[in-house]
């Protein structure tokens, strides 16, 4: 099994761009299956979920090209609808949240679908209510197999419908948009996810020939076409890895520009960071990240303690919480984290603690950081990452730490980091990749 052995304690400098984002790079990839013309994607993300999620298009008969570094290009000619049944299918696709949205275009085009238990963190309960609800709603009839965790999706047609969804789920509305593009008639989504991901899918379906209206907000209207075409995409910077390099600066003193960040899909990111106490400078489209000595959390308007929780977009992001959390470790002053979406994305604050942060878990929703001020340095640890986005926190803790640290299970980390390592090396950090028994 790989691991990251860091030495950690260095100030980083340099600049440094963000990969194309991942959880835009999931969606758009599965709307190449919408058509049989080809579909040329730019700025895609060379990381562990992306890669797979190629594969199985691959499996499935989508020809792949990759011209250039990045560049992907998918056709879906012929597209063996028997492979959704089988056993590799179902393996493969356990490993990745993702590869749930291929059942939307399949759908779409083929009026059947099939979708075993999904992968992605292990964060609490991910349901996929949402999804089946909103396919149900165009028509489609579902049977579930206990057993197997396995959806098995059929539709004579696809007819518009009007949907209420009752939550806006990230996935579940890009799948069933894709599904509504070619439906008949009109589909009306309500409390949809709006997401920069989601814009970015109905852009793409848009100039695929679609008809979808309402974008940016959580009131989607697309009308329904019999035919979509090829075109070409290119995935905006990952919002959530600009957070992660803004973290990263704040927690090692380092003095970073981040490049290309797509500062206008960025939403309450920097302002979150910025409530923390981190400076930032806006140059352009670029943030540059002082090496800053202190960074005081505020408090609220009243004085009370600051919370920092997540909540669907235009709202914080649940993916940067672990960030934010890791950060506040070092800073001056308490806030409390409030993780409302996920029930067990909080536990890796152990780790933190023995590396010597000062931080209460309340419940497993919530946990209370009382910042040391750079008073004490943390301490280098051996410990395994959970999950994606509490990985790269630890890595960042790891960075700022005396000493040396092991970070186990970084394949969670490559899930959705494109080579960290080596770009962090760049900038001056002591990261190795090393194997372990
Ligand atoms: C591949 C991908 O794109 N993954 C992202 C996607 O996952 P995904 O699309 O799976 O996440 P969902 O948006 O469906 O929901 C995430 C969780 O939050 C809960 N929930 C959701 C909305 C809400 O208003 N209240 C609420 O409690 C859901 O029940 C679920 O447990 O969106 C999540 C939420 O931004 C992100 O963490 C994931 O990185
Ligand atoms: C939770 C995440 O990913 P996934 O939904 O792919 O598990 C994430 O990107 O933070």
């Amino acid at each position: 099994m790989n691991a990251f052995e860091i030495r950690g304690g260095r100030a980083l400098a340099g600049s440094i761009k963000p990969q194309g984002a991942k959880n835009e790079a999931l969606q758009v990839l599965c709307a190449a299956l919408l058509t049989d013309q080809p579909v040329t994607f730019h700025n895609v993300p060379d990381i562990l979920d992306v890669n797979l999620l190629i594969e199985l298009l691959a499996d499935v008969g989508v020809r792949v090209e990759r011209p250039k570094p990045n560049t992907v290009i998918l056709q879906a000619t012929t597209i063996d609808t028997d492979f959704f049944s089988g056993p590799v299918f179902k393996k493969k696709s356990g490993k990745l949240r993702g590869a749930v949205m291929l059942a939307g275009p399949m759908l779409a085009r083929f009026r059947k679908a099939q979708i075993p238990q999904p992968g992605g963190d292990k964060i609490g309960r991910r349901r996929l209510d949402t999804h089946i609800r909103g396919f149900e709603k165009l028509g489609v009839k579902f049977h579930y197999n206990t057993e197997e965790s396995l959806f098995d999706l059929n539709a004579e047609t696809l007819k518009g419908n009007y949907m209420l969804m009752d939550e806006p789920s990230v996935t579940g509305t890009a799948n069933i948009l894709m599904a509504a593009s070619m439906a008949d008639g009109v589909t009306t989504i309500y409390n949809a996810a709006c997401e920069p991901y989601v814009q970015q899918l109905c852009h793409m379906l848009n100039r695929m020939g679609a008809k979808i209206s309402g974008i940016g907000s959580n009131l989607l209207v697309v009308e329904g076409v019999t035919q979509l075409k090829g075109c070409e995409h290119t995935m905006l910077a990952d919002m959530i890895e600009v957070g992660s390099f803004i973290g990263l600066a704040a927690m090692t003193q380092s003095e970073l520009l981040i490049q290309n960040t797509d500062i206008a899909h960025l939403g309450i990111i920097p302002e979150t960071f910025q409530r923390l106490g981190v400076q930032l400078e806006v140059r352009g489209d670029d943030i540059f990240v002082p090496a800053q000595e202190q960074y005081q959390i505020q408090k609220f308007i009243d004085g009370s303690i600051l919370t920092i929780y997540d909540h669907p977009w235009p709202g914080f992001t649940p993916d940067l919480l672990s960030i934010i959390l890791v950060m506040a470790t070092q800073a001056k002053g308490t806030v409390l984290v409030h993780q409302k979406m996920f029930e067990s994305r909080l536990f890796f604050v152990d780790k933190l603690i023995e590396m010597g942060a000062q931080i209460v878990l309340c419940d497993p929703h919530r946990a209370v950081v009382i910042g040391l001020n750079r008073q004490v340095p943390l301490r280098g640890i051996n410990m395994v990452s959970p999950d994606i986005r509490a990985g790269v926190a630890l890595l960042i803790a790891a960075l700022s730490a005396q000493g040396k640290s092991i970070i186990q299970n970084i394949s969670q980390i490559d899930r959705g980091y494109e080579r960290i390592d080596e770009r962090l090396n760049a900038l001056g950090a002591d990261i190795r990749r090393i194997s372990v028994s």
